[in-house]
């Protein structure tokens, strides 16, 4: 296999580089000693008990295995333990570039050094080519220092995320083998961990003393459930592309005379587009998910953003910003059946010219209804996942092109009556991916590291590293372990609660829920957004000074409910249990409950019985 003979050189940085590479991100203070206590907690499930069955038939030696926490010992704590032996941990980048990558291999080595300064980390050059070919760089404080705080995973390079194939799983399990590994961290999003919980099983399964860690690293922000909050790099790339979007916005007002077409990236799920949506206030956003839900087909939606254009004209107003997510060609139910079919000849082989005259008359029928630049890119080869490259589909093109041809004939019917559409597209993508990480990337990053470290240190196998409680500072993050298993499911065919569940039990992207508060959010603002040009600046990021904490993380991890999260819940509950004493004024308690931030909604989701002891008090 050829390497990039530049891969993991010193580089020369700039200056904002520079100080970017002395910044020290902050640790729980569970972190930062020598010693850890570790705490077992219940043993787990999978996030969809009706698939526990399957997992567990897959994955006998891995599921059921208990949450884990890492806590500051005690002074006399017996079982935290000072004395460490020396470990030897690979590190691959096996997902897509994201913000903040490099940090994890920081927080990796820091552990490591902290612990035992004979301990080696290794980096497989090349990505995932590289850990099946064992190409390794030692890790040091000298080839690191050029890459702390840096974007891009060029410090190691990437190239499939894929480590599913018998023979990808082999040669890995013989390169951790040669290499005397105890650890192997996998670094990326839902596809690289559920390759992470398969090695792991396999490598338990061959008595291979290496353990599997995953750690969340991806821009989609979709590997999050009730245990991982966010992934490394969403909150840089929803801040680039928030400022992009806001930058579009205001060109628009000031010309008056483009709709812009925003696609951003995320894959399937509309996490990024739904953030950005929040932060800049474009005028129409349309999610993937929403389209699912309703089934609207590709028709409906361009009556819809038709409906939206004329509405803005009876205001004289002839530019407008749509923000859409990169998924949303799947989600409109017509071109998921066409995109289905085209996978399927994929699989068989049939090659790409041929795929069009196999298709079947209705799927032919749509294929040659659409623009030829849609059906060249329809056809491309398939992404690792056997599903199509949604960044290659330029469907901000095919939306703005579809509305073009309706507005036309709107005004020859005499439907509409207002200045000619004009458009201009963009795809804002990589632009973002290879930004300089925020500063909560560079935190998050650094101290899943660290925790990827404890994980292996107490030899545990199949986990993946997270840490809650993320919209506080961070010495207030809990830091934990959850068997990459949990969060499994397997998918069903059709969405009714009986249909069974087929296929292989994986990790799969979260969907933005649609029940959620920064979605109902999105809807509330929806027709002010449409026709008030409510744009929003929330500018750059900024890494120092005046304005850096300003917008310290996303709304959309902001706002999560805490569901699932007992501790805090508890942590609240015991707050208000102190408060409500008999005797204790109205005035008193009305005040003290009205100063605990967010404890209101966490009653009312998590604790309706004992909210319900409440009732005298207005809480609203
Ligand atoms: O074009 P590439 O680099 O293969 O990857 C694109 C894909 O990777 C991601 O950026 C991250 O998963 C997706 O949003 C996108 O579809």
């Amino acid at each position: 296999m050829s390497m990039n003979a530049d891969l993991g050189k010193p580089r020369e940085l700039t200056g904002l580089q520079q100080r970017r590479a002395l910044y020290q991100p902050e640790l729980p203070p569970c972190l930062e000693g020598k010693a850890i206590r570790v705490e077992f907690g219940d043993s787990t499930t999978t996030i969809d008990p009706t698939c526990a069955n399957m997992v567990v038939q897959e994955f006998p030696n891995t599921f059921g295995q208990p949450l884990v926490h890492f806590l500051k010992p005690n002074k006399m704590d017996a079982q935290a333990n000072d004395e460490h032996p020396p470990i030897r941990v690979g590190v691959v980048f096996s997902g897509r570039q994201s913000p903040g990558g490099h940090n994890v291999i920081w927080g990796i080595y820091d552990a490591m050094k902290t612990q035992n300064l004979q301990s080696v980390l290794l980096g497989f050059i090349g990505g995932t080519e590289g850990l099946f070919a064992n190409q390794t760089l030692e890790i040091t404080d000298d080839v690191l220092s050029a890459y702390r705080n840096q974007g891009g995973f060029d410090f190691l390079g990437r190239t499939v995320d894929q480590i599913h194939t018998t023979e990808q799983v082999n040669a890995a399990m013989s390169t951790c083998c040669d290499l005397d590994l105890d650890g192997l961290v996998i670094i990326g999003g839902v596809t690289s961990n559920s390759d992470a919980a398969q090695l792991a099983e396999t490598f338990a399964n061959h008595n291979c003393k290496t353990k599997v860690v995953g750690v969340p690293v991806s821009l989609n922000g979709d590997l999050k459930n009730q245990f991982v909050e966010t992934t490394v790099g969403f909150d840089t790339v929803c801040k680039v592309n928030s400022q992009l979007i806001s930058n579009v916005c205001l060109d628009a007002i000031s010309a008056g005379k483009y709709y812009h077409f925003v696609r951003v990236m995320g894959w399937k799920a509309s996490h990024v587009a739904l953030e950005c949506a929040l932060q800049s206030q474009p005028n129409m956003v349309i999610l993937g998910e929403e389209v699912a839900f309703s089934k609207l087909t590709l028709k409906e939606i361009i009556s819809k953003i038709c409906d939206g254009v004329q509405a803005r004209a009876a205001q004289e107003k002839y530019h407008g910003v749509l923000l859409i997510s990169e998924g949303l060609i799947e989600s409109i139910p017509e071109m998921f059946a066409l995109i289905q079919e085209i996978n399927i000849l994929h699989s068989n082989k049939v090659p790409e010219n041929n795929i069009p005259s196999q298709l079947s008359p209705w799927a032919t029928a749509l294929y040659n209804y659409l623009p030829p630049f849609i059906r060249r890119e329809l056809l491309l080869h398939q992404d690792s996942d056997n599903s199509a490259q949604l960044s290659q589909i330029d469907t901000e093109q095919l939306l703005a092109h579809l509305v073009e041809a309706e507005m036309n004939k709107r005004m020859k019917e005499g439907k509409y009556i207002g200045r000619k559409f004009s458009s201009v597209c963009h795809f804002f993508g990589y632009q973002a991916r290879g930004s300089l990480p925020s500063n909560f990337d560079c935190d998050y990053a650094y101290v899943l590291g660290h925790i990827c470290m404890h994980i292996l240190a107490a030899g545990l196998n199949g986990y993946m590293a997270f840490a809650t409680n993320l919209k506080e500072p961070t010495n207030k993050w809990r830091c934990a372990a959850v068997p990459l298993t949990a969060m499994m499911s397997v998918k069903r065919h059709s969405r009714s609660p009986g249909a069974v569940p087929t296929g292989k039990p994986v990790i799969h992207p979260s969907p933005v829920d649609l029940q959620g508060k920064a979605y109902a959010l999105l809807r509330e603002k929806a027709s002010s957004f449409l026709l008030d040009d409510f744009y929003r600046t929330p500018g750059g990021i900024q890494f120092d000074g005046s304005g850096t904490n300003v917008k310290p993380i996303t709304l959309t991890v902001e706002d999560q409910d805490y569901l699932g999260d007992i501790e805090l819940l508890q942590d609240y509950l015991e707050k208000v249990r102190n408060i409500v004493k008999p005797g204790c004024s109205r005035e008193i308690l009305k005040a003290a409950i009205s100063s605990m931030s967010s404890v209101k909604d966490v009653l009312k989701v998590m604790s309706a019985p004992f909210y319900a002891e409440l009732p005298l008090f207005n809480l609203n």
